[in-house]
């Protein structure tokens, strides 16, 4: 056998996830494994003293070994002690035991839209696209405001409870207070992102064209662009040019919002006329 795969068995070994039943920290019982991410595994567990569900996210045991896993998992616990929003998990207190290093927070209960829109075939009109994306960009605004950037605002990061949105996963995030000026370019998780607030803008604009997407019907096998496919009122397509920087970016989510109010006057000028 050569060293790969001994090194591979290993860390298959090493990075086992904890058994159903679990007690950590003598509180949270293990209840399932929700997620296996390059970094971490993230379990559903029950708090017996609430008796409330939550989410565990334990680093990776391969990773905790590297300083850069330490470092991200450290800084991920940071910002989400930082944020302390009610759309945000709330962190419990407990880190690290014997087994590792966790993550205690608040369990989301929900879909995600990945899920709203492929798995159960879920279709938005535009203007409930626009409402469900007025509420995003309300959250992302107070986040920006903490100094942070989330900078992973994918489909399946953001849960739909009821009437409510919350966004989860900072394994990305970044603050601004960590780099003089906010622009930077910074090598996390071995990749080269541009760290600012536009690319929260651009991560938005995707997410808008998603639930916009989820009623189209081709009507042909030829992929034409997203502005020749979807059939889009004019405020919208030119606020989507702007979130995906085709046209000047938005310089903050509160420009973002002041936009849409004014595209919800001028079609009720519209109304009146
Ligand atoms: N607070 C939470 N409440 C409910 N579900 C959660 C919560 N946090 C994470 N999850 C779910 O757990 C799974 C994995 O979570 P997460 O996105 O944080 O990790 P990941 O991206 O898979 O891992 P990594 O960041 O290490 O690559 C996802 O299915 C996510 O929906």
């Amino acid at each position: 056998m050569n060293f790969h795969w001994i090194k591979t068995i290993y860390r298959f070994i090493a990075d086992q996830p904890l058994p159903k039943g679990h007690l950590l920290f003598q509180r949270y019982t293990i209840e399932e494994v929700i997620g296996m991410g390059s970094y971490g595994i993230t379990y559903r567990a029950t708090d017996f003293i609430t008796g409330n569900h939550v989410a565990v996210k334990q680093l990776r045991r391969t990773k905790s070994w590297t300083e850069e896993g330490r470092k991200s998992f450290e800084k991920e616990k940071q910002i989400l002690q930082e944020l302390s929003l009610p759309e945000i998990p709330t962190i419990h207190p407990h880190t690290a035991n014997e087994k590792g290093q966790f993550l205690v927070m608040d369990y989301v209960a929900g879909k995600n839209f990945e899920d709203l829109i492929f798995s159960e075939g879920k279709v938005y009109s535009e203007q409930n696209a626009l409402a469900i994306f007025t509420q995003l960009v309300s959250i992302v605004q107070k986040i920006h405001e903490k100094g942070i950037i989330h900078r992973d605002l994918r489909i399946p990061n953001i849960i739909s409870s009821g009437e409510k949105l919350h966004i989860i996963d900072f394994g990305l995030a970044f603050k601004l207070s960590d780099e003089a000026g906010g622009k930077a370019a910074e090598k996390h998780r071995n990749l080269m992102r541009e760290v600012s607030v536009t690319s929260d803008f651009y991560a938005l604009g995707h997410f808008l064209l998603f639930l916009l997407y989820s009623g189209y019907e081709p009507q042909s096998k030829k992929e034409n662009s997203w502005e020749e496919e979807l059939s889009l009122s004019p405020g919208v397509h030119q606020m989507l040019r702007r979130l995906l920087q085709i046209d000047e970016s938005f310089g903050s989510a509160e420009e973002i919002i002041a936009e849409i109010y004014s595209m919800h006057l001028t079609k009720e000028a519209g109304k009146t006329m």
